[in-house]
């Protein structure tokens, strides 16, 4: 390969060599600083993510940039990815919790890497064994029979669809140990939790969750909606303490909050998206274009969204069919959409 190529363009080529060498060295000297960071937080108790400060990080960065030559916007990525990395890096739990995860999906894996990276001790369960044991293994935490993990943990967190929740809870809630935590992660807290709440022993305690992320992504940084139901002070302190030591932001909110705010960023985001979508399709076969050379820089990030949301197209439509809030968040959507026809008629 190296045959053909000029003897200055190999020189400048080792010259790169040696400077993304020196880089690599300097975002290490970097992530051994964060490593005192995290141990000067464990000992304070103080929280992984620092939302001021990463805005003072980027901002000072992207002038420091400009200084240099260099694009602002680029900077922001580079130093938001360094950011990620860091956040992600520092994880730490103050007190170790054990906690089960009954589920083998997305979220059930996204959720079981973060608790047993942060030091807590996770085990994997759920009605296909063989599927717990994959996703535990490919993690390296244990699996285990459902009815020995609900007996056993201190925190069981429920990571399956709404319809197979309630018969999960009837089965495993009453093997719980006596002042254990139960958790589900559904999108949509209306007629879910008073079910689960029926369900549930008196021994057991339960505080609802919403992580608001998708399965795919770095979760560290992201919110985690708390919505304690039946609980007493211990549980909310030492579960928001465990969230926000692991790098989360924790929202505490009401079901009837919780749904009506996510009727607002959930429900009208994904219906205002997928309506585009579908107009965009309609529009560019009736006007036979092809449009896809002709993508904005912020039309970019709009359309990798809507790829999101078709990948999950069923969590998407459950949400809009089970949040008591959506019928009029979409009604809002075709309304403003016919008055702005208007204005720009
Ligand atoms: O300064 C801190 O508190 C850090 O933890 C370091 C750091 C960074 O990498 O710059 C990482 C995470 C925080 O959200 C803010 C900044």
């Amino acid at each position: 390969m190296t045959q053909g190529v000029p003897e200055e363009l190999r020189i400048k080529r080792k010259e790169l060599d040696k400077v993304d060498r020196e880089l690599l060295s300097l975002i290490a000297k970097r992530m051994k600083i964060v490593k005192d960071i995290t141990e000067i937080k464990r000992k304070y108790g103080i929280p992984v993510f620092d939302k001021a400060r990463e805005e003072q990080v980027l901002k000072t960065r992207e002038i420091w940039g400009l200084e240099e030559g260099i694009d602002w916007r680029f900077v922001e990525e580079v130093f938001k990815l360094i950011l990620q990395q860091s956040r992600s890096q520092q994880l730490y739990a103050k007190s170790k919790l054990y906690i089960g995860i009954y589920g083998y999906g997305g979220m059930a894996r996204t959720l079981a890497e973060v608790f047993s990276r942060a030091g807590h001790k996770v085990v994997i369960t759920g009605r296909n064994l063989e599927k717990a044991k994959e996703l535990a293994q490919s993690l390296k935490v244990e699996w285990g029979e459902p009815k020995e993990v609900a007996s056993k943990v201190e925190w069981l967190i429920l990571a399956v669809p709404p319809d197979a929740l309630i018969d999960v809870v009837r089965e495993l809630a009453p093997l719980m140990r006596s002042g254990s935590l139960l958790s589900d992660i559904s999108s949509v807290k209306s007629g879910i939790v008073d079910k689960i709440l029926k369900e549930l022993p008196e021994y057991v305690e339960y505080i609802s969750l919403h992580p608001l992320f998708g399965p795919d992504i770095d979760p560290i940084g992201e919110t985690i909606v708390m919505i304690p139901l039946k609980s007493y002070d211990y549980w909310v302190r030492e579960l928001s303490q465990a969230l926000v030591s692991m790098g989360f932001e924790v929202v505490t909110a009401s079901p009837d909050e919780h749904d009506k705010a996510m009727a607002v960023t959930q429900v009208l985001h994904h219906f205002a998206l997928l309506t585009l979508k579908r107009s965009m399709d309609e529009l560019a076969k009736e006007l036979d274009v092809n449009y896809e050379g002709y993508v904005t820089y912020s039309f970019k990030k709009t359309l990798d969204t809507i790829k999101r949301l078709e990948s999950l197209f069923d969590v998407v439509k459950e949400i809009q069919q089970r949040n008591p809030y959506a019928k009029n968040a979409r009604r809002k959507f075709i309304e403003n959409a016919e008055q702005l026809n208007e204005e720009f008629a």
